[in-house]
């Protein structure tokens, strides 16, 4: 599946304790047919009252708390084979409530954004995490500074410029800010253009996935970056070179909603073990 161009592979695990190895996702990455940023793997519910356990995985196999366009993915892929519309999943971050609205675009409660050092997590304190001591290129003519910090479940920074997102290398200093010694869990690293009050263009170079053509909670925490920092309103479009999400932060719980598309491509099996995999024929079911 994707998500705004995030590529999803969405894995059904419901009726086994298997889990997805992380080799196994290391495998499948690597090959251009099953290529994806993010595995969501569907785990039976283990707490009454909710759908499933979600684990989310990157395609280098580390583990990540929150993928904004996934969940969408998710809730298209098990809409669409119960009829259900609304969703409470929970995840490695906690609890994710999401909703697939007529039109068959979906909403995901993000939950709150987490704005202090110990809980981005930062190696060392920052009173504020609006902007931050951090600088890309020479020490008296930056080419990226003073980002933005926030945790949105996974760590954030979000680096704002002027003059077009896509003329800055993020493919050059995205790996190196993702894993610069300040960030002790690795973090997720956005350039991001504000374009009027309600609007904003951004790039993610995402931990454990490189640059994708969209990532969810980077599109939230651009949003609620923008927002903390009178740049923005609450309610927000976000462009990225896949599409355009809805980010609202909401006053009245400081909840982060997020709504977009979901896209289903095809379906197949896999050994979650070794990543072995076939293709299913184009009528099989998709899921299940
Ligand atoms: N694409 C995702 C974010 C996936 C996780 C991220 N790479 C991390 O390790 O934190 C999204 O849509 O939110």
């Amino acid at each position: 599946m994707n998500g705004c161009g995030n590529e999803i592979l969405v894995v059904d695990l419901r009726e086994t304790t298997a889990r997805v190895a992380a080799e196994a996702a290391v495998a499948l990455a690597a090959q251009a047919e099953t290529h994806f940023d993010q595995i969501m793997a569907i785990h039976a519910p283990k707490t009454v009252g909710t759908s499933a356990y979600i684990r989310i995985l990157n395609c280098d196999g580390s583990e990540a708390e929150a993928c904004g366009n996934g969940t969408r993915c998710v809730v298209q892929a098990l809409s669409s084979e119960t009829g259900e519309t609304r969703f409470t999943f929970e995840t490695r971050a906690g609890l994710l409530l999401a909703e697939e609205h007529t039109d068959g675009s979906i909403s995901v409660d993000m939950g709150k954004p987490r704005f202090s050092w110990q809980e981005i997590p930062l190696a060392e304190e920052f009173r504020d995490t609006r902007a931050i001591e951090l600088q890309v290129g020479p020490i008296d003519a930056p080419v990226l500074h003073s980002p933005s910090v926030v945790s949105m479940g996974n760590p954030h920074a979000i680096f704002w410029v002027k003059g077009g997102v896509e003329t800055f290398a993020l493919d050059k200093f995205g790996p190196i800010l993702e894993h610069h010694p300040l960030f002790p869990e690795r973090a997720n690293i956005s350039i991001a253009e504000v374009t009027s009050p309600s609007a904003l263009t951004m790039r993610t170079w995402e931990r454990g996935a490189g640059l994708t053509r969209a990532c969810g909670s980077a599109a939230c925490a651009a949003a609620v970056s923008a927002a903390r920092t009178r740049r923005t309103g609450r309610s927000l479009a976000v462009t990225q070179p896949g599409g355009t999400l809805q980010i609202l932060w909401r006053e009245s719980d400081d909840h982060v909603i997020m709504t977009g598309p979901a896209e289903w491509e095809w379906s197949g099996r896999l050994d979650p073990e070794t990543g072995r995999f076939r293709r299913d024929a184009a009528e099989e079911l998709k899921i299940g």
